[in-house]
């Protein structure tokens, strides 16, 4: 069955992807309307245990419990805790009597930090551990769940589900471009552009088709940096990516508008494609008035949110403050920290500045750091170790935002029409701030640069007065505007949306 329903998927999106030329954003039925299927669908939600991967896929099972579909979320025990403790879940998600939590173990002891520095750990264990627990938990739930959207980052699950004969949806929680860059790591490898064979970092790369014109060798993901092709990281992630097209379909967490062209070369090998961003954005503007929060919006923080910060923002005038944040799993060094300061101070501009647990690696002193970020920082900063950010960046005190460049981080800027300053950390993040500064144009890319001043010229360039800072303004409104109307009625994100809760229930039907 499960495979009559993927061809069944894949024969219509082919047609749609036709008519998709005619009319870009053909209209679907729109999300709230229920059928009689809704109670047999049960769809189980499962991502890899990180922020950046909790926050997105249950931005989507808020969306899919609004539409009236059952939901199961399975969250690690790890993260679940934190989540209970510092959110509001659990009164928001009591709204949907059929939604439900449960929790997995992620096979790690507590005590590890599961931050950037331990990823490959992360990886080892799921598949060591989570994986079996996964299979059992998929046999006795009840009711049976008629379809799974995994993170598209742990394909053991696509591997489970098909095994099982359940339907699997691969939600990948990173942009069109930085997926797309990971899928041409065969022809990157065959073609001799990787492993690099210099040091030249500024050297084009030829072999991502559509990105010809721009991309060089130091905006490709980080882990194309290895010195070796057999490096576990490089080749875990692309395996993780070249299994998406055995799913049923793809699910990323983005705008026909703003990936369009990517899009497309990512369609013709997984035709099945729902592109539902940026979800937070769409999730707002279809619970705003049903939800408890005085906001409006889904916090789903696995650190303690200090809301004293927005009480900061309000006391400055509008667009004067820098925010900085590098999100929750990098970890920088003291004497980076100190750059980043000086830059900030330098630039005379007033900045909030996240600084997260574990952001500064313990081995580079974090307790003196902070004491001297805190003495420096008191006149113009405001420093804080978790923050609101969605309503931090709407905040109209905000001008700009200094960023790693992970992917939520990026489309919430966008939405929010705030122009960034992109550092990029790790992974995926080096692709989105080439495009974020020479595709979008609504930032600047600090690259592999973080010294003293350069920080200070970059947000000087995005805060000064001058015609820069117009350009990027004009252009950060035009994007969150396309933004704007992906999400709103009939827009793209929002009918693709519409079109996902009605094959879920069809599934269900079967
Ligand atoms: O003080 C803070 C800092 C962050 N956030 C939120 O935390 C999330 C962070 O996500 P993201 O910006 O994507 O960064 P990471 O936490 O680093 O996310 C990981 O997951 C992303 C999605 O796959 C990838 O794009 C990143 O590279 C990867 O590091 C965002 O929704 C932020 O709004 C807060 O609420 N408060
Ligand atoms: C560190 C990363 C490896 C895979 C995950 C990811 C992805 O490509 O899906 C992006 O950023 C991280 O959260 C993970």
């Amino acid at each position: 069955m499960a495979s009559m329903l993927h061809a069944q998927i894949i024969h219509e999106s082919e047609n749609r992807n036709t008519a998709r030329n005619r009319d870009k954003h053909g209209d679907e039925n729109r999300v709230r309307d229920r059928d009689t299927n809704s109670a047999s669908s049960h769809v189980l939600i499962f991502p890899l245990p990180y922020q950046g991967h909790v926050n997105s896929m249950l931005k989507l099972a808020e969306l899919l419990s609004i539409a009236g579909l059952r939901v199961t979320f399975l969250n690690s025990d790890y993260n679940h805790r934190r989540l209970l403790s510092h959110s509001d879940v659990l009164t928001r998600f009591s709204r949907f009597p059929a939604f439900q939590f449960q929790t997995i173990s992620d096979g790690l002891p507590l005590d590890n930090p599961r931050s950037a520095h331990q990823l490959l750990q992360l990886f080892n264990s799921l598949n060591a551990t989570t994986k079996h627990l996964f299979r059992d938990r998929l046999l006795s739930l009840y009711p049976r769940p008629s379809s799974i959207i995994v993170d598209g980052a742990m394909t053991f699950a696509i591997d489970i589900a098909k095994e099982l004969g359940v339907p699997v949806f691969a939600f990948r929680t990173i942009s069109a471009c930085a997926f797309w860059a990971y899928f041409c790591l065969p022809r990157l490898l065959q073609s001799g552009e990787l492993p690099f064979d210099d040091e030249d970092m500024d050297k084009p790369i030829k072999s991502v088709p559509g990105m010809e014109t721009f991309l060089r060798r130091r905006d490709l993901p980080s882990f194309c940096r290895a010195k070796d092709q057999s490096d576990p990281i490089l080749q875990r992630v692309m395996t993780e990516t070249l299994n998406a097209p055995r799913a049923t379909a793809l699910i990323l967490n983005t705008m026909e508008d703003l990936e369009g062209p990517i899009l497309s070369q990512i369609r013709s090998h997984c035709p099945n494609l729902y592109t539902v961003g940026p979800l937070h954005a769409l999730l707002n503007s279809q619970s705003r008035d049903h939800l408890p929060t005085q906001s409006g919006i889904s916090s789903n923080s696995l650190w303690a949110e200090q809301r004293s910060c927005i009480n900061w923002l309000d006391s400055h005038p509008a667009k004067s403050v820098v925010y900085v944040s590098f999100g929750s799993l990098a970890v920088v060094t003291k004497e980076e920290m100190i750059e980043f300061w000086h830059g900030l101070v330098k630039s005379e501009k007033p900045f909030l500045w996240v600084v997260r647990p574990g952001l500064v690696g313990l081995d580079s002193g974090e307790a003196a750091m902070e004491e001297e970020l805190v003495e420096g920082t008191r006149e113009r900063g405001c420093l804080v170790e978790w923050a609101p950010q969605e309503e931090v960046l709407s905040h109209r005190a905000v001008g700009a935002f200094l960023t790693h460049s992970g992917w939520n981080s990026t489309l919430e800027s966008v939405f929010a029409r705030v122009p960034m300053i992109c550092w990029p950390y790790f992974a995926d993040q080096q692709m989105n701030s080439r495009f974020v500064s020479e595709v979008w144009g609504v930032g600047v890319d600090m690259k592999d640069e973080c010294g003293r001043g350069v920080v200070e010229k970059m947000v000087r360039e995005v805060m000064d007065e001058g015609a820069r800072r117009d350009e990027l303004r004009r252009r950060a409104d035009e994007v969150g505007e396309m933004a704007r109307t992906s999400v709103g009625d009939g827009g793209s994100s929002f009918s693709d949306l519409g079109r996902l809760v009605k094959d879920l229930r069809r599934i269900g039907s079967m």
